[in-house]
């Protein structure tokens, strides 16, 4: 590969730290303190009947815009803010959550406690074979986030764009404009890059001044942090800005912060553009179902304070409402498989693959190991001061996840296309809050316990590209009830997925096996699951076993909607992400996502989202000057 040299490291725009009274740490303490304790006591909902109609009657009229924008997630607050600079298209957005409150966005509190309240959907998956054996009932937590921002008020804002090959192959799989070099100008129009960490390259080139969206590093790093970058060095990979030229290599974590605080698509995209006069964004409207009549997409029905509301669409209808729910809202419109919608009495509009082709990225946890480098315990009284001056510290960092390196295993044929990442999180990576939330067997979470010691790190192991399919599909045809989510996770007959794994397991031994990690005494401390205890530590053998009990999906569910040209192989949505065969209806959220990527998605969905507006401006400006 050609080496590329337009690396700089320079302050691509002014950042300033923020003054703060004594007044304003005392705040803060009770509100961290009271949010906290909050989620502890929160029992995630089962279903959604808190929307539910208390009167039968017929929906109350709400009249006709030019789009009705439903889900305000991370795609969806970008198509809406983005529509809406057309001054004269009128934008509805339905929102089934509430606006960010003021504790959400202090970045940390997410895994403390957001993940527990009533911005996470809640979902779980069913019962699995081959992973999450380590969790209750088998059974997998699903967090989906709902409110102004979607999943990116729970994430952990990490801002990786993917491998500029994933895009291509997009683009091969029949899907014109979606190419890396059609999709990198939509990433830099988002974007407003502010390079804080003077030790980590920024390949200016690729990327971009004055967009909503802030990217910077996280900061200060910590020293065992520096030891894992040093160690991978030392294995060969090149300090790098993933985001730019060379996407293999490591690197301290780009994020989507802004002086520490939490800056998910509802506060970069929606919020500075609430005030347009043609557009309206209802919270706390469910949406359950589109009209369509013939092929032609008339509106959607939505609930909002128990009373149902029928709103018509003059252009269009573009679903937003995410890799689990815009299956959901499609099938309970009789959009989906056939048998499916027929077993459960929907009427059938369209006989499409939606909830199909569902994949992931794997987790792999429990790689916890000890060191002899101890981290400085801060009150929470010093974390806000630091928070609140430089916007740095403790509650600026979703957790602490501060550096990434992409690696190719054999399995994985192209030298340039990476097939594992791998993060690297020092202490605390866990919270009671999201302990709560993933329900770990007791017996399971001990065997890697260790990682809330000062002195531990964890390595995350995530395989890329992965075989194994899930489904989406509906319990019954009520709007209210949770769809039925289920990822299949290292299930692929050729065992491409679980074989990735273990080549991902070697390579992790390799990196703490590096002077860099001995120099800190880096141990492996994770024990044997019990059921995995008769098998010989550290085998093949063990490892097929514990991996059952240690892994689950990552998080970025994509493909349940998937795009490409041909329904009759089950792509649902075309390259313009019109719902083939029906008019007037688009969906554009992660789960078009036609193949995953060797990234993190949240960027994804911005770029989705710009891409979104482009195509939709493109198609009704253009008309309009014939
Ligand atoms: C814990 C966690 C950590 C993550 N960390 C990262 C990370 O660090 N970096 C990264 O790149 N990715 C991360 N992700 C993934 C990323 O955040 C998501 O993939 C992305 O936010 C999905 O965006 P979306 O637009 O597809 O859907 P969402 O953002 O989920 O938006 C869907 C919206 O639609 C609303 N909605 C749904 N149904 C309806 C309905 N019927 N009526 C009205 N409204 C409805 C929802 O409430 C929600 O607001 C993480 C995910 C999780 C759960």
């Amino acid at each position: 590969m050609l080496l590329h040299y337009s690396y700089y490291i320079f302050p691509l725009c002014i950042s300033l730290s923020w003054s703060y009274t004594e007044y304003d740490v005392e705040r803060y303490e009770k509100l961290i303190n009271d949010g906290i304790s909050a989620s502890l006591n929160y029992v995630l909902p089962t279903d959604s009947r808190i929307y539910e109609p208390k009167l039968t009657r017929l929906p109350i009229d709400f009249g006709t815009w030019d789009f009705i924008v439903v889900g305000s997630g991370s795609t969806g607050s970008v198509v809406a803010s983005r529509l809406s600079e057309i001054s004269n298209w009128r934008v509805l957005v339905l929102e089934a959550g509430e606006f960010n409150s003021e504790f959400n966005t202090i970045t940390r509190m997410s895994y403390e406690a957001t993940i527990m309240s009533d911005y996470n959907w809640g979902y779980y998956s069913v019962p699995q074979n081959n992973s999450c054996l380590g969790f209750e009932e088998n059974r997998c937590s699903h967090p989906r986030g709902k409110g102004i921002g979607g999943t990116a008020l729970l994430n952990a804002l990490i801002y990786l764009r993917g491998n500029k090959i994933d895009f291509d192959k997009w683009c091969g799989m029949g899907n014109p404009g979606w190419c890396y070099e059609d999709v990198l100008p939509l990433f830099k129009k988002s974007e407003d890059i502010h390079a804080t960490d003077p030790e980590a390259p920024i390949d200016a080139s690729y990327h971009s001044c004055g967009g909503p969206l802030r990217v910077q590093q996280q900061m200060p790093k910590s020293d065992l942090t520096t030891v894992f970058i040093q160690a991978n060095m030392e294995m060969g990979s090149n300090l790098s800005d993933l985001n730019g030229y060379n996407q293999t290599g490591v690197m301290p974590f780009q994020v989507n912060t802004k002086f520490g605080r939490r800056q998910d698509s509802g506060t970069a995209f929606l919020l500075p553009v609430l005030n347009r006069k043609n557009l309206k964004v209802l919270t706390k409207s469910l949406v359950t179902k589109i009209v369509i009549r013939g092929n032609k997409t008339e509106g959607v029905i939505f609930v909002r304070n128990g009373i149902q509301y029928k709103v018509r669409a003059r252009k269009e209808v573009i679903v937003s409402a995410g890799t689990i729910n815009s299956p959901q809202l499609l099938m309970l419109s009789g959009i989906g498989p056939a048998n499916h919608l027929s077993s459960k009495g929907i009427p059938v509009v369209k006989d499409l693959a939606v909830g199909s082709h569902f994949s992931d990225h794997i987790q792999v946890y429990g790689l916890v190991f000890s060191s002899n480098v101890t981290s400085p315990i801060h009150s929470l009284r010093k974390k806000i001061e630091e928070y609140l001056g430089e916007g740095m510290g403790f509650l600026s960092k979703f957790a602490p996840s501060q550096a990434v390196v992409y690696y190719r295993t054999p399995i994985q044929a192209n030298p340039d296309y990476p097939n594992i990442e791998l993060s690297f999180q020092d202490t605390n990576a866990t919270s009671n809050a999201l302990t709560k939330c993933q329900r770990w067997k007791p017996e399971v979470s001990d065997a890697i316990a260790g990682i809330n010691s000062t002195s531990s790190f964890q390595i995350f192991l995530t395989p890329l590209h992965t075989k194994s399919q899930g489904t989406v599909r509906l319990k019954s045809s009520n709007p209210y009830e949770y769809p039925i989510i289920d990822p299949n996770v290292l299930s692929d007959p050729e065992e491409h997925d679980v074989r990735t794994v273990l080549e991902g397991l070697q390579l992790v031994m390799k990196i703490i096996d590096t002077e860099a990690f001995k120099k800190v005494n880096a141990q492996f401390s994770m024990k044997s699951p019990p059921a995995c205890s008769h098998l010989e530590f550290r085998t093949e053998e063990f490892w097929r076993c514990a991996i059952k009990y240690i892994t689950s999906h990552n998080n970025h569910p994509v493909s349940t909607c998937r795009m490409g040209p041909s329904p009759e192989s089950g792509d649902v949505v075309d390259a313009q992400m019109r719902v083939h065969g029906v008019e007037k209806l688009r969906v554009a959220d992660a789960s078009i996502i036609p193949l995953s990527t060797s990234s993190h998605i949240n960027s994804i969905c911005y770029m989705i989202g710009e891409k979104l507006a482009d195509i939709v401006k493109n198609t009704y400006l253009i008309k309009k000057s014939y």
